[in-house]
C-alpha cells in the first residue's frame, strides 16, 4: 500500500494506546481487539521465543487476532469453561474441541469476519488432568484466502444493542489440531512429553482482561467529557422559557436544574481520568514486576481494577443518559451522538467482567483486609486501603470552617468506607457462627460487600481527584478545577448521605451544608463551563454530533443532518403509492359510497 501503516507501538505505552483505542474505535473496529487484548497477551504470557515470532508480525498487522474466552453459556464463571484442550504427546499437539453447544465461544470482538488469529482460553487437559482455563493463540484462517481453517465453524453473532460496526462473533472447533507450542508458555507449560509445569500465580493468564479494567475507567472519563461537552455546548446556544418575565428566553444552561444534571458527569470525568491515569500506572508497574519476578501487586491490581472498572462503568451510563436527557428532543435524535456513545460505553458495564461480579471481586480483597483488622494486626503501607485501618473521628466534620484539602470530605468517605467493610465482615462471621456456610454467608451477605466495594472506591476516587488538583501550580487553572473538585466532593457526599446519616456520623444540618456548596459550585463553573469544555479540545468528528458542534451551528446543520438522510432523496417514497396511498384512495372512494 502506497502509505502502509506503520507497526503499532506495542511498548507499555499503553496509556496512549488505550486512549487511542476508546478515541479511535468509539464504536469500535477491526484490530480493536487486535491492539487491546491480544498484544497484552502476547506481551503479558508468550514466552521470549514466542513474543520474538509472534509480537513482530502482530505489530505490523501481519494478522488481525481477537480474544476468545467468552462461551455461549459462560462469560462470568471461567472455571464453566467448556473449550477443551487436549495435549496428544504422540504428536506434540493440542487438539481443541467445543463438546457442547454451549461451549460455543461467543461475543469476542472482530471474531466474526475479520480476524484470522485468536487467543483462546480452553480447559487444559494433559495425562488425563484438567489444570484450568489457560491462553492458546490459534489460527482461525487461511492467511490468503481468509477461508476458516478445517475444523473451525466461525460467523457473526447478529446485531446488538449497539457498536454494530464489531463483528462480535461465534466460533467452533471440531477436533482442531494445534502445535504444542501455541499455548501461551511463559507462565504455565506443558512439556513435550506432556508434563504441566504450573505458573507462579495462576491468574497471571488473566493479565489482559486486567489491562482492559484498567484501559475502561480512561474510556470512561473519556465518554463522560465528551458527553458532557455536547450537553454543555447544546445547552448554552439552546434558548427556551424566561426566568425573568419579560426579559426574553434564556440559554437553559443558566437553569440551575440544567446545571445540576450535567455539571457532576463533568466533575466524575475529570476524576475518572485522574485515577484511570493512576491505574494504568499501577498496571504497567505489576506488568514490569512479574516480569522481573514479582508478584506482591498482583492482589492490589485485581481488586482495585475490579472495583474501579464497576464502579467508572456504572455512574458513566447514568450520566451519559443525564446529559442526553438535558437536551431535551434533539437529545434523543441520532444527530446527537448520545446513542453512539451511550450505546458503546454502556456496554463497558458487561464486558471485561460484569459489574456485580467485578465488585464482589474487590470484596474478597476487603474482606481479608477486615479480618486482619479485627485480629489486631498493623496495616501495610499500601495508601489504597491504609485508612481501613485507622480510626478517623467520632464525627463528621465537613462543616467546620477550614477543610484544608478537603480532608473532613475525605475522612467522611473513609469512614463510611471502614464502617461498612466492618460491618459486613462481622455479619459474614456471625452467619457462619449460627451454621452456615462460607459461601452461603458470602452470598447472603453480597449486596452490602458491594455497598462496602463503592464505598472504598469512592474513597479512593476523591481522594486521588485532591490530590492530583493540589500538584496544579497555575493558579488560574487549579481555582477552575478546585471548583469541579468541590462540586465532586459535595455531590458525591450527597450520594452517600445514608450510609453516613445511618449511624449518626453526619447530621441533618451536615447534609445541608453539603447541598449548599454543591449549588455554590454549580454557580462558580456556570461562567466557565464552555470553556472548560472547549479546553478539552474534541474534535467535531469525535463527538459524533451536530448539537456539540464547536461552532454551536446546531440548527442549520441539524436541517443539513435530516435532509441528507436517505428518506429525504426523493420527496415521494417509491412504496407510497403501492401501500399508504392505494389504502387512502380506497378509504377515499369507500367514503363516497
Ligand atoms: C470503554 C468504552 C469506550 C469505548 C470502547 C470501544 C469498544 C470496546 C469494545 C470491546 C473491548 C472490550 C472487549 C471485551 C472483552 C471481554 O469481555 S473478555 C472476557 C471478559 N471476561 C471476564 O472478565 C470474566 C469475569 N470472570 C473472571 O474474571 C473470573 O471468573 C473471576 C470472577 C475473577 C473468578 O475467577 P476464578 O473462578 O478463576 O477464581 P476463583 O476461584 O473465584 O478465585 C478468585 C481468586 O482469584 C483471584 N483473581 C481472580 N481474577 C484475578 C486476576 N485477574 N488477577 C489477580 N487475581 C485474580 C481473586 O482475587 C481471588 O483471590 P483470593 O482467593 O485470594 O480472594
Ligand atoms: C459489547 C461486548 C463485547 C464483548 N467482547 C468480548 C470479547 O472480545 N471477548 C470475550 O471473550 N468476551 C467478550 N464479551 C463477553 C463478556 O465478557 C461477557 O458477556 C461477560 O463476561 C458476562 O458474562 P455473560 O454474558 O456470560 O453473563 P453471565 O456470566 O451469565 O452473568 C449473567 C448475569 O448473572 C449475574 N451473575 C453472574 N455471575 C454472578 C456471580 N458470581 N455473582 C453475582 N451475580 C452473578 C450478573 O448479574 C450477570 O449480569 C463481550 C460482551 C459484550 C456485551
Amino acid at each position: 500500500m502506497e502509505h502502509a501503516p506503520k507497526a503499532i507501538d506495542v511498548t507499555n505505552d499503553v496509556e496512549m494506546r488505550t486512549f487511542n483505542f476508546f478515541t479511535m474505535g468509539i464504536d469500535g473496529h477491526p484490530l480493536g481487539l487486535h491492539l487491546d487484548m491480544a498484544i497484552p497477551t502476547i506481551l503479558n504470557n508468550a514466552d521470549e521465543e514466542q513474543q520474538k515470532d509472534w509480537l513482530p508480525k502482530a505489530a505490523n498487522r501481519e494478522f488481525i487476532a481477537t480474544y476468545a474466552q467468552t462461551e455461549m453459556g459462560h462469560g462470568t464463571n471461567l472455571k464453566k469453561l467448556e473449550t477443551t484442550a487436549t495435549y496428544d504427546p504422540k504428536t506434540q499437539e493440542f487438539v481443541l474441541n467445543s463438546p457442547t453447544i454451549t461451549s460455543t465461544k461467543w461475543w469476542p470482538g472482530n471474531l466474526g469476519k475479520s480476524s484470522n488469529y485468536a487467543v483462546v482460553m480452553a480447559q487444559l487437559y494433559t495425562q488425563g488432568k484438567c489444570h484450568g482455563a489457560h491462553p492458546f493463540f490459534v489460527q482461525l484462517r487461511d492467511l490468503n484466502t481468509h477461508k476458516p481453517l478445517k475444523g473451525i465453524t466461525v460467523g457473526d453473532i447478529g446485531p446488538k444493542f449497539g457498536m454494530n460496526t464489531v463483528d462480535n462473533g461465534f466460533l467452533q472447533f471440531d477436533h482442531v489440531r494445534t502445535p504444542r507450542r501455541s499455548m501461551f508458555m511463559k507462565h504455565a507449560k506443558v512439556l513435550p512429553d506432556g508434563r504441566y509445569v504450573p505458573p507462579v500465580h495462576d491468574k497471571l493468564n488473566y493479565s489482559a482482561m486486567v489491562f482492559i479494567r484498567a484501559a475502561i475507567v480512561s474510556g470512561m472519563a473519556y465518554h463522560l467529557l465528551v458527553t458532557s461537552t455536547i450537553a454543555v455546548r447544546y445547552s448554552a446556544i439552546r434558548r427556551q422559557g424566561e426566568i425573568t418575565p419579560g426579559a426574553g428566553e434564556v440559554k437553559v444552561l443558566d437553569y440551575q436544574t440544567q446545571q445540576h444534571r450535567i455539571f457532576p458527569q463533568l466533575a466524575r470525568g475529570l476524576a475518572f481520568r485522574l485515577s484511570g491515569q493512576y491505574i494504568m500506572k499501577l498496571y504497567t508497574q505489576t506488568m514490569d514486576d512479574i516480569r522481573n519476578g514479582d508478584i506482591s501487586a498482583v492482589p492490589d491490581l485485581h481488586a482495585l481494577s475490579c472495583g474501579l472498572k464497576a464502579v467508572t462503568t456504572h455512574h458513566a451510563a447514568l450520566g451519559l443518559e443525564q446529559c442526553r436527557m438535558a437536551c431535551g428532543g434533539h437529545g434523543y435524535s441520532q444527530a446527537s451522538g448520545f446513542p453512539l456513545h451511550y450505546s458503546v460505553a454502556v456496554g463497558a458495564c458487561t464486558y471485561e467482567g460484569e459489574n456485580m461480579v467485578m465488585l464482589l471481586q474487590t470484596a474478597r480483597h476487603l474482606m481479608k483486609i477486615a479480618k486482619a483488622i479485627r485480629a489486631g494486626q498493623s496495616p501495610k503501607s499500601n495508601k489504597i486501603v491504609d485508612y481501613l485501618f485507622h480510626k478517623g473521628p467520632p464525627k463528621c466534620l465537613i462543616d467546620q470552617a477550614y477543610d484544608t484539602n478537603y480532608r473532613n470530605v475525605l475522612e467522611s468517605f473513609e469512614h463510611l468506607a471502614r464502617r461498612q467493610t466492618l460491618e459486613v465482615y462481622d455479619k459474614l462471621v456471625q452467619l457462619q457462627q449460627q451454621g452456615r456456610n462460607y459461601e452461603q454467608a458470602w452470598n447472603d451477605c453480597a449486596v452490602e460487600l458491594c455497598k462496602a466495594t463503592r464505598a472504598h472506591v469512592r474513597t479512593f476516587l476523591a481522594r486521588t481527584f485532591v490530590e492530583e488538583i493540589d500538584k496544579i501550580s497555575d493558579l488560574s487553572i487549579k481555582s477552575v478545577l478546585q471548583d469541579l473538585l468541590q462540586l465532586y466532593l459535595y455531590y458525591e457526599v450527597t450520594e452517600c448521605a445514608t450510609g453516613l446519616l445511618e449511624d449518626g456520623f453526619m447530621t441533618g444540618q451536615q447534609h445541608k451544608y453539603a447541598k449548599k456548596k454543591i449549588y455554590e459550585a454549580l454557580e462558580k463553573i456556570r461562567p466557565n463551563a464552555v470553556s472548560i469544555v472547549d479546553s478539552f479540545d474534541f474534535q467535531d468528528r469525535e463527538l459524533h454530533s451536530v448539537l456539540g458542534r464547536r461552532d454551536g451551528n446546531v440548527y442549520e446543520n441539524l436541517l443539513k443532518w435530516a435532509q441528507s438522510s436517505p428518506l429525504n432523496k426523493t420527496d415521494v417514497l417509491p412504496f407510497h403509492h403501492k401501500y399508504l396511498g392505494k389504502m387512502m384512495e380506497e378509504a377515499r372512494q369507500r367514503s363516497k359510497i
